[in-house]
């Protein structure tokens, strides 16, 4: 089908967003933490058009941070996004322009919408691997300077066993 197309991301292309650097040293860089394969019906930018994708996050973590999506928000900042779950268990990991960070249990049948303007993150805190499907607009573009720079203000640590959302001074 034109337009159909398929990304994974490797722990070496993470380099950064995770907190325990020496832990990520250890880590073999080819590993694949995600996988993403969406259609693209129309060419990107077009306004008024849609992408659709689904992810698969594998279960893992870096340390005692569990494996998530690099995260991103919209390049074009007022377009919204809705992701729904279909097998696992996890987190969205959400932030807005004010620096508010929140999240969203992600787990079977769990519908979330994204607003605009807000950066976005997914977390697989099970035991399989955790899959979403994605619906975006074809302009929304991604902007990672999020991720890169000030980070999502928390961060999803395992203790004791369970996740946990942390808030963090980033
Ligand atoms: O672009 P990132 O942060 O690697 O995250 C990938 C996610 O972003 C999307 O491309 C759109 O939000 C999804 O298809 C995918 O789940
Ligand atoms: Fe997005």
């Amino acid at each position: 089908m034109p337009g159909l197309r398929s990304s994974e991301k490797k722990l070496g292309q993470l380099s950064g967003i995770f907190r325990d650097a020496q832990a990520f040293r250890g880590m073999d860089p080819d590993t694949i933490v995600y996988r993403v394969w969406w259609w693209e019906p129309v060419p990107g930018g077009t306004e008024g058009g849609l992408f659709w994708g689904l992810t698969e996050i594998q279960p893992g973590s870096v340390g005692d941070e569990y494996y998530m999506t690099h995260g991103h928000r919209h390049a074009v900042l007022d377009r919204a996004e809705f992701y729904g779950t279909t097998v696992g268990e996890g987190m969205l990991v959400l932030r807005d322009e004010s620096g508010r960070s929140w999240f969203e249990a992600m787990k079977p049948g769990s519908l979330h919408y994204i607003s605009g303007r807000v950066a976005h993150r997914v977390v697989n805190t099970g035991d399989v691997p955790l899959r979403f499907v994605a619906c975006w607009p074809s302009d929304a573009g991604h902007d990672y300077q999020i991720a890169g720079g000030k980070g999502f203000g928390a961060r999803v640590l395992r203790q004791n066993g369970k996740p946990s959302f942390t808030l963090t001074e980033e």
